[in-house]
């Protein structure tokens, strides 16, 4: 018998040009959603045609509605070419399990595809292959992505926070920091922000893309921030949780701001900053702080990956490197837009 998953691994070098635009299909199609799905993962998924030909895709928008596959199988009802299905290409390994939707395997099998291929396992240990297992044992042909390649690396990285709160019940922390040519964090008297509009652009993106913010009271009490995405369309009624660390008292009309927008909460110290995101279902989280705060989450190892924008000179763009605490876990941070873009002109640096 076929035991799925395990015995059909695949170097993604051997990959038809049709699959690998499917992947890169339904990467895009769960980046949409990048920051919206917290308890669950951003999946995505594409479906093709005998040919190799896209005709749907659907990405997983918010926890309750369709999984990725569930609505990529609708918007190929919708297109009217249902019965030309045969490929489906998710990110994910589909589920095998009714939670707050039915299985997607089952989904699968009700449609016309033969072919399913899945960009990486379950990273919960109950459950992964069994998906992947239940396809095959009913006949379709599944292929796993080895893991060694950068796709199925693009798809680690899309689960990379989800991984680690399914997993050890730990959120991923991103830190993300402005320095400008001296290394300072301060920016000039009567300015919050220092760095060009681009990069403005990209802390907002980054804002949309996780599900909470960390600050200190230091940073609150200087700047007053609003930590909104007032330069892209959020995603829409998306409420992030936002930390404060520290014991000071804050100005009464900026909680109160702060609280008709953010589930906010406050923890005397940084320690107790990773399990009341847990609780909170935060998956993935944005460390905005000031130089204190940020030595103390560095001094007690408690960040992921960390994006330091450093301002240009007049008329220079910024620089941007990103650094992963850990080199074997995939940073989701290449995946944003702005960053593969400026990772892919040699503008931004990635080390470990
Ligand atoms: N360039 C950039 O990317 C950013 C710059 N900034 C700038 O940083 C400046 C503020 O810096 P800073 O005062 O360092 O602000 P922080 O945001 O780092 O807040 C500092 C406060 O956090 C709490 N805290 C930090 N570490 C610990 C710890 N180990 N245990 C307990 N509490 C802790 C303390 O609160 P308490 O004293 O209340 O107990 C401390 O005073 C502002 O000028 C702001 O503009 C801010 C964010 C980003
Ligand atoms: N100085 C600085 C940043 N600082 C962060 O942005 C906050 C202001 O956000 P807002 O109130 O939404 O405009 C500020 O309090 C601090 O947390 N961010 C950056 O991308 N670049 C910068 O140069």
């Amino acid at each position: 018998m076929s035991t799925g998953a395990a015995d059909s691994l695949i170097d993604e070098r051997k990959l038809t040009d049709a699959v690998a635009s499917g992947f890169a299909a339904a990467i895009g199609a769960a980046l949409a959603f990048l920051g919206n799905t917290a308890p669950n993962p951003p999946v995505g998924c594409a479906i093709l045609d005998a040919q190799g030909r896209l005709l749907a895709t659907g990405g997983h928008e918010r926890a309750g509605l369709p999984h990725a596959e569930a609505a990529a199988l609708n918007a190929l009802r919708e297109s009217g070419r249902w019965d030309d299905a045969r490929t489906l290409v998710v990110t994910l390994e589909p589920c095998n399990h009714r939670g707050r939707t039915g299985p997607c395997t089952e989904a699968i099998l009700r449609s016309p595809v033969r072919e399913v291929w899945i960009g990486c396992p379950d990273p919960n240990p109950n459950v992964s292959g069994h998906g992947a297992a239940r396809l095959a044992k009913a006949g379709l042909a599944v292929r796993t992505l080895d893991g060694d390649g950068p796709i199925a690396r693009r798809c680690a990285a899309l689960i990379a926070p989800f991984r680690r709160l399914a997993v050890e019940r730990k959120p991923w922390i991103t830190v993300k920091q402005a320095i400008d040519r001296h290394g300072s964090m301060l920016p000039p008297a009567g300015q919050s922000t220092f760095t060009s509009e681009r990069s403005l652009l990209l802390a907002h993106r980054l804002r949309r893309a996780t599900d909470a913010i960390v600050t200190g009271t230091g940073t609150v009490l200087a700047d007053r921030p609003g930590f909104d995405v007032r330069r892209l369309p959020d995603h829409p009624g998306r409420r992030r949780l936002l930390v404060v660390v520290g014991n000071r008292t804050l100005p009464s009309d900026w909680m109160e701001a702060a609280a008709g927008r953010f589930v906010l909460r406050r923890v005397p110290g940084p320690d107790l900053v990773p399990a009341v995101l847990a609780e909170a279902g935060a998956m993935w989280a944005m460390a905005e702080a000031g130089p204190s705060l940020l030595a103390s989450l560095e001094e007690a190892g408690l960040w992921n990956d960390r994006l330091v924008i450093t301002r240009g000179a007049e008329g220079e763009p910024d620089r941007l490197a990103i650094d992963v605490a850990d080199a074997r876990a995939a940073s989701p941070l290449p995946l944003l837009p702005e960053l593969s873009r400026c990772l892919e002109e040699g503008a931004c640096s990635l080390g470990s």
